[in-house]
């Protein structure tokens, strides 16, 4: 091989020698430049090495997933896990709950108000008494309605609304002579009076407001359980369904308001950070912006108080079976039906536990980050993953279940007596019990701590105090007390049964009785239930120690 000759200077040395004509001059400033270019090399250098360092250091994510059934709480005890450990994020986002509270108030108004009407055209069929409806009274999710409701605007005068004999008052207010408090429709169990056509006339624009909220959020909507419909357990490595079916609930399918959500969190928050105007769906080409939808709610406030504390009403929704806390937004003995003044004020701005109790389905896998700023973890990320948990969404849990770390079961024991609204053969204790065994039997999840909520035992208190028996369901439940601590241990039992028995490894059972919608704390007094505070407090501790030990032991 034959080497370059010393006389022979390679060509790249060549290629940046100085040229040889250089002036004094020159020469300072190339080297002056060369200098710098020395300079910003080495800080590139500090950077990467600092990066590399700074990536060796940091711990990885604990990731932890909320599983369970639709409308067990997950997104509600996410948003308790907000409130605790991500206080900044919370107040940045209160604001933007407004809407989803608005419509979830507009929305149980308008199922009464469809009940409502629905009885005085069954009462008026049978009186054959000649009354004009406000809205079509066929069905709580019809679209046939727009016809009836374009007359109604809210704008109409008082006193073409007001019946001969009327008067409007100052205020606005439409004062009836005592004969037009006399029924006007007698369905035999309910004496209608003037006033509650009226009530019905004025509150019609909820409807509208309603579709507008609907429209604003990015929210869709379902129409029926269908589109919710699928495979109870969708996961390729879990065991068989439970057998000893429970006891279908045999009550009718009760008015269900069509429910509705978003696909993403950016979504709905971000059309409301840009303040759209949206097009009403009646075609006119008239824009509503945000501030005519809360025109239009603050002008119902005291309507809704009315038709809500109204007795005749109350009857029509027990005769319907409607159970107004089964609704977004009830908890303990507060609703936002009972606080629709507050709610439908100009200057409203949501407390947090307006926002903990309203409703918004989850579809797909949200993402929530929380980075703990305080303890010997400081630094520490978790990564919250919230899921859709309708039978339809469940086969999108999978792909999470692989590097999770640890998950938050979600079981709402109040529910014994519930159908399933995917499929309303299967009891959703049942439904429970199913998702807890494929859950412990996954051989994925075999080393994943899995912590147990036992949710909605407020609810679960208030049907044992209206004298529901649990056996009539749970047939397995026998003579035992029909009361909260009774009940409670029993499902306990059933769930702890069933973790030991499928787990393919021994596993501890971590459960805990919350009520993740009632804050600050639990108001039935039993030692049992600690507030959602203290249990967020444990559970973290326990997932933090737990991840510690198995980093150990790898
Ligand atoms: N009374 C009461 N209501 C609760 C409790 N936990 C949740 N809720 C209510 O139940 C409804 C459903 O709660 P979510 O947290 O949205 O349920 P989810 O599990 O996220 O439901 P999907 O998103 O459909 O999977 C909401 O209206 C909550 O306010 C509870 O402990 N008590
Ligand atoms: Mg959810």
């Amino acid at each position: 091989m034959t080497r370059p000759s010393v006389d022979s200077p390679d060509p790249l040395t060549a290629a940046i020698a100085p040229p040889k004509d250089e002036s004094p001059e020159q020469r300072t400033e190339r080297e002056r430049q060369e200098a710098e270019a020395q300079r910003v090399s080495d800080m590139i250098d500090e950077q990467i090495k600092a990066e590399v360092n700074a990536k060796k250091r940091k711990k990885p994510p604990i990731k932890v997933l909320l599983l369970g059934q639709s409308e067990s709480g997950k997104s509600t005890t996410v948003k308790n896990f907000q409130l605790a450990y991500a206080k900044n994020a919370w107040l940045d986002e209160r604001a933007s709950w407004r809407s989803v509270i608005h419509l979830n108030l507009v929305r149980s108004v308008n199922t009464i108000l469809d009940a409502v009407g629905r009885e005085m055209s069954h009462a008026q069929s049978l009186s054959q008494i000649p009354i004009h409806l406000p809205f079509s009274s066929s069905s709580a999710s019809s679209d046939d309605d727009d016809d009836d409701e374009d007359g109604i605007a809210r704008n109409i005068a008082l006193h073409s609304l007001a019946p001969p004999g009327a008067m409007v008052t100052a205020d606005g207010e439409i004062e009836l002579s005592p004969i037009q408090h006399r029924p006007i429709i007698n369905s035999q169990e309910f004496l209608f009076t003037e006033q509650h056509r009226l009530l019905l006339l004025r509150l019609g624009p909820l409807r509208r407001v309603q579709r507008n909220l609907e429209s604003r959020l990015g929210a869709a909507a379902l129409d029926n359980a269908s589109d919710l419909r699928g495979p109870a357990t969708p996961f390729p490595d879990t065991a068989a369904p439970v057998s000893a079916p429970l006891v279908p609930a045999k009550r009718p399918n009760p008015t269900r308001p069509r429910e509705f959500f978003v696909r993403s969190r950016s979504g709905w928050k971000g059309a409301l950070d840009r303040g759209t105007h949206i097009e009403d769906e009646t075609g006119d080409g008239k824009e509503e912006s945000a501030d005519d939808v809360l025109e239009v709610i603050s002008d119902c406030a005291k309507d809704i108080r009315a038709l809500w504390q109204d007795e005749m009403v109350q009857g029509v929704l027990a005769k319907r079976k409607i159970r107004m806390e089964d609704q977004p937004g009830f908890s303990d003995d507060d609703s936002f039906l009972d606080d629709a003044e507050r709610i439908a004020s100009r200057d409203y701005e949501p407390s947090d536990d307006d926002v903990i109790r309203s409703r918004l389905r989850t579809m797909g896998v949200q993402e929530y980050k929380f980075l703990f700023e305080k303890g010997s973890e400081t630094g520490r990320e978790w990564m919250m993953y919230d899921v859709g948990g309708a039978r339809s969404c469940r086969s999108a849990w999978y792909p999470f279940f692989e590097d999770a770390n640890a998950i938050i079961f979600l079981a709402p024991i109040s529910v014994f007596d519930e159908p399933l609204a995917e499929d309303r053969k299967v009891n959703r204790l049942e439904d429970s019990y199913l998702l807890w065994k494929a859950i412990c039997s996954s051989k994925l999840l075999a080393k994943v701590q899995l912590i147990l909520f036992l949710n909605k035992c407020d609810l679960l208190q208030r049907k044992l105090k209206r004298g529901i028996e649990v056996k009539r369901y749970v047939p397995t439940y026998g003579d035992r007390p029909n009361d909260l601590p009774s009940v409670a241990k029993y499902f306990r039992q059933q769930f702890a049964y069933i973790s030991k028995k499928n787990s393919p490894e021994p596993r501890g059972f971590y459960s805990f009785m919350t009520s993740v919608v009632v804050r600050p704390s639990f108001h039935i007094p039993l030692t049992d239930i600690q507030s959602t505070a203290i249990t967020l407090g444990t559970v973290r501790e326990g997932v933090l120690r737990n991840h510690l030990q198995e980093a150990e032991l790898i």
